[in-house]
C-alpha cells in the first residue's frame, strides 16, 4: 500500500510529506526533487513570490546514498522566505504588542469569493482568513510534487512508464486539437512560457495573460497529462473505489482550483454517437491494440495498455487586483475582497502538479497489481505478468 500526507502552511518554515510503502532500490536524489520543484515554479503569469522564494529540499528519511531503503520517505521543502514570517506564523505564543506592530499580522476580514476564506472561517470558527488561507494555499502542492517525484522514479525504473503534461487551453485560447506530446517533447514543453505544444497558441496565451494582468484580472485553463508505457490491468472494474478512472479524478480534483476532470475525450464522446465514440480493437504484430485512444487508456476502470490521458480544468485565480464584492466579517458591511499579490494564471504549474498526482495514483495501482518490496522484484513481477497475459 502506498499512502502519503502533507503538512505545513504557505508562509510557515517548511512543508513536509511522508510517503509510506515505497519499495527499496529506487534511484533518487535531492537534486531530482529540486528539479521537479523548479518546474512547478515555471509558467508565464505567476506572481512575484515565485521569483524570490526558494524551495529548499531535504530528505529526512527513506533514502541512503541515492537509493530508497524501503522505509517511509520523509521530505522537507523549506521556505527561504520564512524569516519574514516567523513572527506572524510562529508556532508558539507571541507578545501581542509585537504582533500588533506587524502590518502582516492584521486580521484578514474581507474573504475572497472563490478562495477557501469564508467557508473555512465559518467551519473553523475564525474571524481572520489567515488560519484558512495558509493551508488552502497551493504552496502545499510543492510537497505533492516532492512525493510525486518518488512515484515518477518508481514508475520509470520499475515499469518504464513516462509521464508528460501540457497546457491545452488558457482563458479563451486553445491549442490545436489532437496535439499529443511524447516523452521526448518534455524539454520543449518546459521551455515554452505556457507549457503549450502549439507555438501559435502559446503566443496568443502570452497576450491573453498580459491582457488579464493589464485589467487586474486572472485566468484559468485546461491541462492534459499523458502516461506512456502503462501496462494493461491497473485498477479494477469490481468495486467503486478500485476503478482507476475514479481514483484519478479524485486525485486531480484535489488540486487547488481544479474543478473539472475529463478522462480521454469524455466530453466529445458524450456529444457523439457510439459508432464514433469508442476505440475499435484490432490484432497487430504487437498484439491486440485499439485503433484510436478516445477512452484515454481506461475501460472499466482498468488500464488498457494504450497511453493514459486525463485532463483537468482550473478555474481562474480568485485573488484579483480588481477585487470582487464581499462582506467585511467584522462589520457585516459591503467591502472589496482581500487583494494581495497573486498569480494572474498558474495553469502551467497546475499541469506539473497534475503529473505528480497521476504518478502517485499509478504508482499505488502498480504496487497493488504487482507487489514487490524492491525495484528488482517489481520488474520481475511485471515481466512475468506480461509474459503470461492470456490475450496479447
Ligand atoms: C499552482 C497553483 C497556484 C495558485 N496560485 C494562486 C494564487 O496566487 N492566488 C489565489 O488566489 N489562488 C491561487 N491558486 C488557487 C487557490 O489555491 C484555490 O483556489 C483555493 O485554495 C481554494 O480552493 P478551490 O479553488 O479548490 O475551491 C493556485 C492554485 C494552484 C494549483
Ligand atoms: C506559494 C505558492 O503559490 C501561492 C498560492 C496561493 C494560493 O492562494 O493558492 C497564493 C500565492 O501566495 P501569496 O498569497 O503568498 O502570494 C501563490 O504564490 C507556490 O505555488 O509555491
Amino acid at each position: 500500500m502506498l499512502r502519503w500526507l502533507t503538512a505545513g502552511e504557505s508562509h510557515g518554515p517548511a512543508l513536509v510529506a511522508i510517503l509510506e510503502g515505497v519499495p527499496a532500490g529506487i534511484e533518487l536524489t535531492s537534486a531530482s526533487v529540486a528539479a521537479e520543484l523548479a518546474r512547478r515554479r515555471l509558467g508565464y503569469g505567476r506572481g512575484a513570490r515565485m521569483s524570490f522564494e526558494q524551495d529548499v529540499v531535504e530528505f529526512v528519511g527513506g533514502l541512503r546514498h541515492g537509493l530508497t531503503l524501503g522505509s517511509p520517505v520523509a521530505v522537507r521543502v523549506g521556505n527561504s522566505e520564512w524569516p519574514k514570517w516567523e513572527t506572524v506564523m510562529a508556532a508558539d505564543p507571541v507578545d501581542p504588542e509585537v504582533l500588533a506592530a506587524q502590518a502582516r499580522n492584521a486580521p484578514l476580514t474581507r474573504p475572497r469569493p472563490g478562495h477557501a476564506d469564508l467557508a473555512g472561517m465559518q467551519k473553523y470558527g475564525h474571524t481572520d482568513a489567515r488560519p484558512i488561507l495558509e493551508r488552502a494555499s497551493a504552496r502545499e502542492t510543492a510537497a505533492r510534487v516532492a512525493v510525486g517525484t518518488v512515484a515518477k522514479a518508481l514508475l520509470r525504473q520499475a515499469l518504464g512508464v513516462e509521464i508528460v503534461s501540457h497546457v491545452i487551453e488558457l482563458g479563451s485560447v486553445a491549442a490545436k486539437p489532437g496535439l499529443l506530446p511524447r516523452p521526448e517533447d518534455f524539454e520543449r514543453i518546459d521551455a515554452d512560457p505556457l507549457r503549450c505544444l502549439d507555438p501559435d497558441a502559446s503566443a496568443r496565451m502570452v497576450e491573453e495573460v498580459d491582457a488579464a494582468k493589464r485589467d487586474a484580472d486572472t485566468l484559468g485553463g485546461i491541462v492534459e497529462v499523458l502516461a506512456y508505457g502503462v501496462p494493461p490491468g491497473l485498477g479494477s472494474h469490481v468495486q467503486w473505489d478500485r476503478k482507476l478512472d475514479a481514483r484519478l479524478a479524485t486525485a486531480l480534483m484535489s488540486i487547488q482550483a481544479i474543478k473539472g476532470v475529463e478522462i480521454g475525450d469524455a466530453f466529445t464522446q458524450a456529444r457523439s454517437r457510439g459508432s464514433v465514440a469508442h476505440d475499435e480493437i484490432i490484432n497487430t504484430a504487437d498484439g491486440v491494440r485499439r485503433v484510436t485512444d478516445r477512452a484515454g487508456g481506461l475501460e472499466g476502470g482498468i488500464t488498457t495498455g494504450e497511453p493514459l490521458r486525463v485532463r483537468a480544468a482550473m478555474k481562474p485565480i480568485s485573488s484579483l487586483n480588481r477585487a470582487l464584492q464581499t462582506v467585511d466579517v467584522t462589520t457585516g458591511e459591503p467591502a472589496t475582497a482581500i487583494n494581495q499579490r497573486s498569480d494572474v494564471c498558474a495553469v502551467p504549474a497546475a499541469a506539473v502538479v497534475a503529473e505528480a498526482m497521476v504518478a502517485l495514483v499509478l504508482a499505488e495501482a502498480a504496487l497493488e497489481k504487482f507487489g514487490g518490496d524492491s525495484v528488482a522484484e517489481i520488474r520481475r513481477n511485471v515481466a512475468g505478468y506480461l509474459e503470461h497475459l492470456v490475450i496479447r
